[in-house]
């Protein structure tokens, strides 16, 4: 049974895959850890529907943008009639591991799946507007105004992790995740 969830929010390009993986990497010096995505098994799932290549999607590539729109209203369709249904793949895909790092909350009813599951760390990834567009970023309507993007402004997460290219306060700011999951995992 997974004993603590770390459930990364944050904009597009903000660095939430960078810095799972970088958490992951730190982590498992203490425990076993899965890094998993919400939108893993909506990929996975949607791909399979549209004859698209899975991995393709995973990538920063352009087949993610390019099929993004469609992707998010799918996936409302499914969330309408169950709200935790990519939630619960993406924590099931390791039912044995301690840690599972949740690459990608977007909605609030994402991170109430995991608070409600187990023990659930929550931790934004924010990074300047200049920061994102110098990764790539370009505003696109309906995508970055709306829930996918914005549905988690306002939550009050557990901690707010600064990415902006300053890598000795990353890794100061890795140090103090890394504690916190450490105490939780032994309380
Ligand atoms: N702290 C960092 N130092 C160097 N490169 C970074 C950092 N954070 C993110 N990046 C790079 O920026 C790009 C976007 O990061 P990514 O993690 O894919 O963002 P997101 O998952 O939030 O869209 C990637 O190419 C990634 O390697
Ligand atoms: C349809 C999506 O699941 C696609 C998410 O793909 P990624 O999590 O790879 O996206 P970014 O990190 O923002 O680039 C979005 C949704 O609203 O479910």
């Amino acid at each position: 049974m997974v004993k603590l969830i770390v459930a990364i929010s944050g904009k597009r390009k903000s660095g939430k895959d960078f810095v799972a993986k970088r958490l992951a990497e730190k982590l498992r010096q203490v425990a076993t850890v899965h890094l998993a995505g919400v939108s893993h098994s909506l990929k996975q799932e949607y791909a399979q529907i549209h004859d698209l290549n899975y991995d393709e999607l995973l990538t920063d590539g352009p087949e993610k943008e390019q099929h993004r729109r469609d992707m998010i209203e799918w996936g409302e369709q499914k969330r309408k009639q169950d709200a935790g249904y990519f939630c619960r793949k993406a924590v099931s895909a390791d039912p044995n591991c301690d840690i599972c790092i949740i690459t990608d909350c977007r909605r609030t009813t994402d991170m109430e799946f995991f608070k409600n599951y187990c023990k659930t760390l929550a931790v934004r990834i924010d990074a300047d507007l200049e920061v994102r567009k110098s990764r790539g970023y370009i505003f696109f309507y309906g995508i970055d105004d709306a829930e996918s993007e914005c549905g988690l402004d306002d939550y009050k997460h557990d901690f707010v992790l600064q990415n902006n290219g300053d890598d000795a306060f990353l890794e100061k700011q890795m140090g103090e995740i890394f504690d916190i999951c450490k105490t939780l995992l032994s309380n």
